[in-house]
């Protein structure tokens, strides 16, 4: 396929290292320097029909160039030919969570506290920007490196919403006369509110705390949407035996089918499974590493992140 010459100009494209739905992921070399990247290539014409595909993508690449988070996924540069995308990338050399948990593998029940803590905080953020990620699955985590220990980052934001207060203050200077209640009522909550991504990191959770799915075709006699609709989830024994009591706590306070008694992504930071200190100071490492290099601060100091960007606590810190 063309390649855009701009890009061509500026990174040696070579070979595939990941495949999506949509695309391809190809490992590139930037001329100037010789720093890798990843170059995800999604093909226009597997989005939707003309008209949501363009909203989407536009809106998408609106987002990644907006967001600024250690556990999202940062964008190098953008490159397009009438049939495809090209979003120059950092590179993840661990890949996406998907192959650390396909085919029954569990996670350590440290890893998967450690890789959750980051999702929530990439999330947070999101949510904190009227974003809603609403595709949260194993393949859109990436993984910094093939070490337990390591950084993740939220990807493809396909999906994805921005919260449209905007468009509801338009419909509110117009005269209300004609507008239905529930515009007024239910405003904030068009179609998908901010619980659909906490369902997810709980289906996500579950995952990589058990290795296999809570929702499956080959469970019971309903079918996947019918046992989503239930919220019937089994936690196989064998499977959950040597698993905190707190981690099937915050399992089963996520996968609660109504939004509204659903625990919230900040209950979720504030639940005693994510009290671990050593954990804290690890993902704080991980997501802020100049700040530990020049002077590690002395554990009382540590505000875990999430904390930071709720309190507005400002630290020399630079984004
Ligand atoms: C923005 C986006 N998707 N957007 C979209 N509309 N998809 O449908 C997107 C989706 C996936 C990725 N994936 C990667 O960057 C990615 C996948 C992968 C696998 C092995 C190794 C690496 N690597 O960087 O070394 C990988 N990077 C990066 C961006």
């Amino acid at each position: 396929s063309s390649l855009p010459k701009g890009l061509q100009e500026k990174y040696l494209l070579t070979r595939q290292i990941g495949v999506g739905v949509c695309g391809e992921v190809r490992l590139a070399f930037e001329r100037s320097t010789c720093n890798k990247f990843a170059v995800k290539v999604i093909n226009k014409k597997n989005f939707q029909s003309e008209g949501t595909a363009t909203r989407n993508a536009e809106t998408e690449i609106k987002i990644l160039q907006r967001i600024d988070h250690p556990c999202l996924i940062k964008t190098q540069d953008f490159y397009q030919t009438e049939d495809s995308y090209f979003i120059v990338l950092e590179m993840m050399e661990g890949g996406e969570l998907f192959n650390k948990v396909k085919s029954q593998q569990q996670l350590k029940e440290s890893v998967a506290k450690l890789y959750f803590y980051q999702m929530l905080c990439a999330v947070h953020y999101l949510h904190s920007n009227g974003i809603i990620h609403r595709d949260l699955k194993p393949e859109n985590i990436l993984l910094s490196s093939s070490e337990d220990v390591c950084l993740i980052k939220v990807t493809d934001f396909n999906q994805s919403r921005i919260l449209e207060e905007a468009a509801l203050m338009r419909t509110l200077c117009g005269t209300p006369s004609y507008l239905a209640p529930e515009v007024f009522t239910h405003a904030n909550t068009t179609g998908y509110g901010l619980a659909v991504d906490a369902w997810s990191l709980g289906v996500l959770l579950f995952v990589c705390l058990s290795g296999y799915a809570p929702f499956h075709e080959n469970f019971g006699n309903y079918s996947v949407s019918e046992q989503i609709i239930r919220g019937e989830f089994t936690m196989i024994p064998k499977k959950w035996e040597h698993i905190s009591n707190q981690a099937k706590d915050m399992v089963r306070k996520l996968l609660v089918v109504d939004p509204k008694e659903r625990m919230s992504i900040a209950e979720a930071l504030q639940h005693p499974w994510l009290q671990d200190q050593e954990m804290l100071a690890t993902a704080q490492r991980l997501m802020y590493p100049n700040d530990a290099a020049c002077h590690p601060a002395p554990v009382a100091m540590v505000t875990p992140a999430h904390q930071e960007a709720e309190s507005g606590y400002t630290t020399h810190r630079k984004r």
